[in-house]
């Protein structure tokens, strides 16, 4: 990776937020994280310990408590078209059509930037440039046929599907994914993981991609990191969450289908679990080697505790 020059650095960065009491509580804590143009990275760790915090940092919607998010090295600014989000639900507008779904960036980008100086004419000129450029994105998520229906005439999957070309059509550089297929069955999941690992070669963007499913991470990144905020310091535990894993994953990029059943890819699967996190066995945060089968679906230490 070019270290030196990379496209996005979260740099030296803490995120604090009040707690009931008003005493700060760290949620993330000294990330330093350099990511270069073009990479996929899958994000994984326990339960609340601020995977989709790190997401809303990259995309502008909340500002680091201490240090910083730069792209191309300067500040990051607002949430604008380059960088695109897309969660597990509630991505799409119920009362629009899938076309005004995937319409609906580009149209509110124009209305704020040619509101007063377009002519009426020219207005609905752009809006059927508009309508054919969602047209295109409609045949590369093969819903062509479906323009015209609402949401919850469509599968999960078929959802999920115009949730993602609503955020393709602005061409982001930078695609955040919060669990985006969390809540889809099996064989849809499957199924999308190749359309998004198509759609990512296809526009070049580069990917953050989180998720409670360490087969997933491994499968559709070229790099897994896992956040954590189980570890100790040589100042005590740690508070908040570090990155303690990052991981770039083998069998080239995009894999072949076949990795996911691979031996390559249960060993990786196996490295992260055991160099993972369980609270009830904290570890230095120089050797991490943490087991619980659950350390990467729910590690609350009380419902942990509880459980055994
Ligand atoms: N605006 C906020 N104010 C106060 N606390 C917050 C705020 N946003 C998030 N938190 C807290 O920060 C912690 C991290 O939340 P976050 O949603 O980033 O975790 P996560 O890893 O994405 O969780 P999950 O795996 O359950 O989706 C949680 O304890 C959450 O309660």
């Amino acid at each position: 990776m070019n270290d030196t020059n990379p496209m996005l650095h979260l740099e030296d960065v803490y995120m604090r937020y009040p707690s009931r009491d008003g005493t700060p509580i760290t949620i993330l804590n000294d990330i330093d994280l350099k990511v270069r143009q073009g990479e996929f990275i899958t994000v994984v760790g326990p339960s609340g310990c601020g995977k989709s915090t790190l997401l809303r940092l990259i995309l502008g919607a909340e500002s680091p408590t201490e240090g910083a998010v730069l792209l191309d090295g300067k500040k990051l600014d607002a949430p604008n078209r380059n960088r695109g989000i897309v969660f597990q639900k509630y991505s799409l507008f119920p009362h629009l059509s899938v076309m005004d779904n995937i319409v609906f960036g580009l149209d509110a980008e124009a209305h704020g930037m040619f509101l007063g100086w377009l002519k009426p004419g020219q207005m609905r000129q752009r809006r059927r440039a508009f309508r054919d450029q969602a047209q295109v994105y409609l045949e590369r998520i093969g819903l062509a046929d479906a323009a015209d229906k609402y949401p919850h005439e469509l599968s999960g999957g078929m959802r999920q599907r115009v949730a993602i070309a609503q955020s393709l059509i602005m061409k982001p550089r930078i695609l955040l994914m919060d669990e985006p297929f969390g809540a889809l069955d099996h064989a849809t999941r499957t199924e999308m993981q190749l359309f998004i690992l198509e759609q990512w070669e296809q526009a070049e963007m580069t990917i953050f991609f989180v998720t409670h499913d360490l087969e997933e991470a491994c499968f559709l990144g070229s790099r897994v990191l896992v956040l954590s905020q189980y570890y100790q310091t040589d100042a005590g535990r740690g508070q908040g969450a570090k990155i303690v894993g990052d991981f770039a994953t083998p069998g080239g990029h995009p894999k072949p289908t076949d990795f996911l059943y691979s031996e390559e890819m249960s060993q990786l699967v196996h490295r992260i679990r055991s160099e993972g996190l369980s609270p009830d066995n904290l570890q230095h945060i120089r050797d991490f080697n943490l087991t619980h089968r659950d350390a990467f679906r729910t590690v609350n230490p009380e419902e942990w505790q509880r459980e055994q």
